[in-house]
């Protein structure tokens, strides 16, 4: 069925984009284009007619792309119509009065997937790159979309098949030990060496979900140490409401922040004390969760209360015990780092350097001095945690899961091989762990493998 849909984004625009793709993107274009079809790949600007109707619909510039050289592989078209919404109304009625149908979301790039033009992992790369907010976001995705993870993982693809191969040979010739033996021990470094591989990528950090999803940064300490109003000094908004009593904020409120590129997801939590309300012992609990969820903590203590006395005048003995060290210093993340940040700095004295720690860092929510140190930390923190290197292999958790699964198998097939295990049960590790990898990139070819071990065979022979 030939499908059509809009492009562009939705809403007025200056030029809207309608793509077509099927059989019937031929015929289409010739009638709204009143019989004049326009050359391959060259824009043209035609008036466009209703197919039937013969009424005017716009003045546009449109693209006939045939099958295969495009994107989906069929017959495409694209008409480039002004942007009105009563324009595009009327192209788009107009292609459903002649049959086509409107496509269903990511209608086009499932086409071009069943063509070959690209794997599953491309296809994920390419839905990225649409979503991609930061600078760091749209490298990930278009690395991904270009190929990166699909070249290395069918490098470990043809690494397994060969292990397969051998395993296979060493089946068909068992009833010649010597051969079958010696095929079987080719096997074993293959896998060995391949669960090593995947074992390497495994350990990477979970650098591309982090980046793909965000870095997540908590906001935690105790009531109206100035939590929210960080928040909104980074956000440039009034995103969450700021009030001088303590237990304001509930829920927990995220704000999509880009630091030099990288995505940071910053969240607002309620102040961490012994609450009275259910109601705030809810948003407590959210709170807890949120910083043990976090990549980063923001631990802030509110520099300004007397009872801190982690500023004393200069030959004063040091005061009380840190004021936030309960609510905000007790906190870790389970697997991220903690920042302390001295909040209300304009209302104390310069703090002594070093007493909340050498790594704290000083600001003012209100008068947002301190601000661009604290993002420069958080830059540094992401770029020497995930910037390393070239893209990341595994940007999502289908690609760990299914990586550790085939790791899994890998590991199963030499364990049976140490203990000598029966060749038939060893290939069955192998099969699980191809069915992984296949299941990756969304190319499970059966007679890809038996095209590999054939060849295999016959040069073993
Ligand atoms: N107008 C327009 N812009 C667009 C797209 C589109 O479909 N239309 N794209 C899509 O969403 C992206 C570009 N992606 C494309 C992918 C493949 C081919 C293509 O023609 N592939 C052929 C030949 C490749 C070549 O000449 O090297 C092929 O695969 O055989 C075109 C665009 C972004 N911009
Ligand atoms: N002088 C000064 N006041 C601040 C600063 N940061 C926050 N405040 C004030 O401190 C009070 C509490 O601020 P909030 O941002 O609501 O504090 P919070 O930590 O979110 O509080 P809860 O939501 O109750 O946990 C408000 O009156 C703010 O205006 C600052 O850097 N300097
Ligand atoms: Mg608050």
């Amino acid at each position: 069925m030939t499908i059509y849909a809009l492009s562009s984004g939705p809403g007025r625009a200056g030029i809207a984009v309608i793509r077509i793709s099927g059989r019937a993107s031929r015929k289409t274009l010739y009638a709204l284009c009143n019989g004049r079809l326009p050359a391959p790949r060259v824009s043209s600007f035609r008036r466009l007619r209703h197919p039937t109707s013969r009424e005017m619909l716009d003045e546009a510039m449109v693209l006939w792309l045939p099958g295969p050289a495009n994107f989906t592989g069929e017959d495409m078209a694209e008409l480039y119509v002004h942007g009105g919404r009563a324009v595009v109304t009327a192209v788009m009625n107009a292609l459903a009065d002649v049959g086509l149908r409107l496509a269903e979301p990511g209608e086009f790039t499932r086409r071009a997937f069943g063509n070959g033009k690209l794997d599953l992992t491309e296809a994920e790369g390419l839905a990225d790159l649409i979503n991609a907010d930061t600078e760091i976001q749209r490298r990930q995705a278009l690395a991904q979309h270009s190929g990166a993870m699909r070249a290395r993982y069918e490098k470990w693809w043809r690494t397994l098949l060969k292990a397969m191969a051998y395993v296979e040979a060493s089946l068909d010739f068992s009833d010649e030990a010597d051969i079958a033996d010696g095929a079987f021990k080719e096997a074993v470094p293959e896998a060995r060496s391949l669960a090593a591989e995947l074992e390497r990528a495994l350990a990477d950090g979970r650098r591309g979900e982090i980046l793909r999803e965000g870095i997540s940064v908590a906001i935690v300490g105790e009531p109206n140490v100035g939590k929210s109003s960080l928040l909104n000094a980074l956000a440039g908004r009034e995103a969450a409401i700021v009030y001088d009593e303590p237990g304001t904020t509930r829920d927990v409120i995220e704000v999509s922040l880009d630091l030099d590129g990288y995505p940071f997801v910053l969240r607002d939590t309620a102040g961490i004390r012994e609450a009275a309300s259910p109601v705030e012992q809810e948003g407590v609990r959210r709170a807890l969760a949120a910083a043990e969820a976090a990549d980063v903590v923001l631990a802030m203590v509110d520099g300004s209360c007397g009872d801190v006395g982690a500023v004393p005048a200069e030959g004063e003995a040091g005061g009380a015990p840190l004021r936030g060290s309960i609510a905000g210093a007790a906190i870790t993340p389970s697997s991220g780092v903690k920042l302390l940040v001295v909040n209300k700095v304009d209302l104390a004295p310069p703090p002594a350097p070093g007493s909340f720690g050498p790594e704290a860092i000083y600001i003012s929510a209100k008068t947002c001095l301190g601000l661009d140190a604290l993002k420069a930390a958080l830059v540094r923190f992401a770029s020497e945690s995930y910037g390393s290197g070239e893209a990341p292999t595994i940007t999502r958790v289908r690609h760990r899961q299914e990586i550790g699964r085939a790791r899994a198998a890998l590991v199963a097939f030499l364990d049976g091989a140490e203990a000598g295990e029966a060749p038939e049960l060893a290939a069955e590790h192998l099969r699980e762990a191809a069915d992984a990898l296949g299941r990756l990139t969304g190319r499970l070819d059966v007679e890809d493998v038996l095209g590999q071990i054939f060849g295999e065979f016959c040069v073993g022979k």
